[in-house]
């Protein structure tokens, strides 16, 4: 488990209590040979790394921390701990499982089970669209993992086919694996959360509008996935970022025949309960101009 170590610093005559995890101090390359880079983003890239003492292949996600709360190189070390704690508290077979982590002066190494099956993102893209009986099968799989988070007050908060991987694409069966709980958070009794951190296709009016936050933005997100995995079209998008969040305002999507004639109609409800439309947002695509004010105020804060 995560040692979290209380830390008391004195500074200008006040102590003041840190609360700071502590992750492992030795070089993660005494125990693992590092490999091949897989993937990389902002701050992070993950590499396949090799077990020293086991021979066992594992995935590191190795991440830039920042060196104080001024600079804007690197991710800020609390929203890290708070990944890793997250990543701590769910084991289930549908969740990538966090075997160690390792901490050097300004990089983190978040030793993760590795996934050789890639991204459901592109399972899809070379098969354009699935059976609705294959959409079932890894629906099933992605609803028992986002349940098992939810029961334990998780929310993801960046569901996308880029963040759900398959254990192996070959097998009759692949295993789903959620991956990516950079953005998740755990709700404590009663608390209020607002973020407007997301990937514009699959985010919830909510986020939008800066309301208050839950896992229904998940379940949102479940639905756009869904209706991608069926049509091979994503609902919301836009020629721009500022276009997709438009749509998602003012509940701008449709069942195109030409992409929906083989797909059942207890799956298009499914879809319908996932992104619902209100009568606020029927009044909001009805009128010629949408709330600007808080699009405006959304677009000011957007982090992406
Ligand atoms: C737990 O958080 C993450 C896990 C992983 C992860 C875990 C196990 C694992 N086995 C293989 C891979 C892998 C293979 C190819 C590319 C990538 C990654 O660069 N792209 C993953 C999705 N991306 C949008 C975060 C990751 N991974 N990636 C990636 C990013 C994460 O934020």
């Amino acid at each position: 488990m995560l040692n979290k170590q209380q830390r008391s610093d004195k500074g200008a005559g006040e102590v003041k209590q840190s609360n700071m995890a502590v992750f492992k101090p030795e070089n993660v390359e005494d125990f693992y040979e590092i490999g091949e880079v897989l993937g990389s983003g902002h701050f992070a890239q993950v590499r396949k790394v090799h077990e020293r003492a086991t021979g066992t292949y594992w995935a590191g996600k190795f991440l830039k921390i920042r060196k104080n709360a001024c600079s804007r190189l690197g991710l800020d070390r609390s929203r890290l701990e708070e990944e890793v704690d997250i990543l701590h508290a769910i084991q289930h077979p549908n969740i990538i499982t966090l075997k160690d982590v390792f901490e050097s002066r300004a990089e983190v190494v978040l030793v993760l089970e590795l996934v050789t099956g890639g991204e459901l993102f592109d399972f899809i893209a070379e098969k354009e669209n699935l059976l609705e009986s294959e959409a079932i099968e890894f629906m099933e799989q992605i609803l028992k993992g986002l349940g098992f988070m939810h029961s334990k007050n998780i929310v993801h908060f960046d569901l996308k086919p880029e963040n759900i991987m398959l254990s192996d694409r070959v097998a009759p069966h692949p295993n789903i694996k959620l991956i990516d709980f950079g953005l998740a958070h755990r709700f404590h009794q009663g608390e209020e959360y607002r973020s407007s951190s997301g990937t514009p296709q699959y985010i919830a009016p909510e986020v939008i509008a800066s309301d208050p936050l839950s896992t229904a933005a998940d379940m949102w997100s479940i639905g756009v996935i869904t209706f991608i995995l069926l049509s091979g079209l994503s609902p919301f998008q836009g020629d721009t970022d500022d276009e997709t969040l438009r749509n998602i305002i003012v509940m701008n999507y449709e069942f195109a025949a030409q992409y929906f004639s083989m797909t059942s109609s207890m799956a298009k409800d499914f879809i319908q309960k996932l992104l619902p439309i209100t009568r606020t947002q029927v009044a909001k695509r009805n009128r010629s101009s949408i709330n600007m004010k808080s699009f405006k105020k959304f677009n000011a804060r957007r982090k992406w």
